[in-house]
């Protein structure tokens, strides 16, 4: 734990809960980071490869991505080290969340993240008994299905619209890289094209797709849906890329929507796009933002861009008691308006401080944490 109590400052993280389970082999972790503004909220996230300390940076992303849409909650994230392909899924995510049944729903509610779906949101609520325990789950289930919807991608697509505008730039023929093509992706693709954008260059973890003149968005949509995580292996057209490379294309915008830390200081110094939108979150290390803004390249931050799920799931949290479902075009229409306004505060304020996006970001979010603490009488004395 030596990793975590050196990433442990003045905001946290307040709780860290390791849980395993000998009989399915289950291994996962609760950070929860910040409470001052509201109770642990984030998603749950399913990878081979998860550790402590990434969980424990996704959770802080957390913290300022609430404080920064001004919405009531606190910032957490759950990981569990599983292959989400794995057989034995179910198991491991139920083995899970019973270890957590203290922390799950009084002090976190979990979410959607990567390598979960809305059913694992059901299972989460029907291993506790409690419609309570998780958000994002199925229409079916009065949820708000924010990932099916494409409600995060969406957002994505809507950020960099309005830093394109803020650039001189618009999306009609802009050309757009993205990496991951899951909940995020697809749905960023999907209203990036209907803005006009023209997608050059898209990949999953089985690889990576690029064609100059455009690839066929609708075509690739469809593929997700037949073909699921093999599609562009079964797309005609376009060439395939190294993994990786799908980041340095040129284009005018780059949309990272899989993992994090994908862009460091040398990819960055090589990234051909003007605008570099945060689909994923921490796809970028600080030097890699400085690296970026003294080329004058825009970066839209994860914790602005990519805040499209917290709104939904902020509406969803509202839902769960309530035998009224939320309305997803209202959902829709606030997560633009928030993104939009957000892009735009973030950028400008950025220019006037001369610092990184991200650095103004965190500023603006710290600031409304800060408050709340000093409120609540958890500033150091
Ligand atoms: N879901 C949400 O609402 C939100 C998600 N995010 C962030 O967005 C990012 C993506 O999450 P989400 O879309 O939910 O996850 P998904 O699991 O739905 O999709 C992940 C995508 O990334 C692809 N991928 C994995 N590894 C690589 C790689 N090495 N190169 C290229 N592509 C790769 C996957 O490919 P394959 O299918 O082949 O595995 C898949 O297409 C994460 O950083 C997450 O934290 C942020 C805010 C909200
Ligand atoms: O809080 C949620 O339910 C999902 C949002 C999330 O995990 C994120 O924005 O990274």
């Amino acid at each position: 734990m030596s990793d975590v109590l050196a990433l442990m400052d003045e905001w946290g993280p307040e709780r860290v809960v390791c849980v395993s389970d000998s009989r399915t082999g289950m291994k996962g972790v609760l950070v929860i980071d910040n409470t001052a503004r509201g109770m642990g909220k984030g998603g749950m996230r399913m990878s081979p490869t998860v550790t402590v300390t990434e969980v424990a940076r996704l959770a802080r992303v957390m913290t300022y991505k609430w404080a920064g849409v001004d919405l009531f909650f606190g910032g957490a994230k759950a990981g569990i080290a599983a292959d989400p392909r794995s057989p034995d899924r179910e198991a491991v995510l139920r083995a899970f969340v019973r270890a957590l049944s203290q922390e799950i729903p009084r002090r976190y509610v979990a979410g959607l993240d990567m390598g979960l779906t809305e059913r694992d949101a059901a299972i989460v609520q029907d291993e506790l008994d409690d419609r309570g325990a998780a958000v994002g789950t199925p229409h079916a289930l009065g949820g708000m299905p924010y990932d099916a919807l494409g409600v995060t991608g969406h957002g994505v697509a809507e950020a960099a619209d309005a830093a394109a505008g803020e650039a001189g730039l618009t999306l009609s023929g802009a050309r757009v890289a993205l990496q991951g093509f899951g909940a995020v992706g697809h749905a960023a693709a999907r209203r990036l094209a209907e803005l006009g954008a023209t997608i050059v260059a898209v990949s999953t973890a089985h690889g990576a797709l690029h064609d100059p003149d455009g690839l066929d968005v609708a075509r690739l949509l469809a593929l997700r849906d037949e073909a699921g995580d093999a599609l562009v292996k079964e797309y005609r057209g376009g060439r395939t890329l190294d993994l990786g490379a799908e980041l340095l294309v040129p284009a005018e915008i780059l949309v990272p929507a899989a993992l994090q830390d994908v862009i460091g200081a040398d990819a960055a110094s090589r990234v051909r796009a003007r605008i570099v939108v945060e689909g994923a979150n921490l796809p970028t290390d600080p030097a890699a933002r400085r690296v970026l803004a003294a080329r004058g390249v825009t970066v839209v931050p994860d914790l602005v861009a990519n805040a499209g799920g917290v709104v939904a799931a902020g509406f969803a949290m509202d839902a769960r008691h309530s035998p009224f479902r939320p309305d997803p075009g209202a959902v829709f229409a606030a997560v633009s308006a928030k993104v939009r306004e957000n892009t735009v505060r973030v950028l400008a304020a950025a220019r006037d401080q001369g610092t990184t996006t991200h650095e103004a970001a965190v500023a603006l979010a710290q600031e409304r944490v800060r408050a709340a603490m000093e409120l609540k009488g958890r500033l150091p004395r």
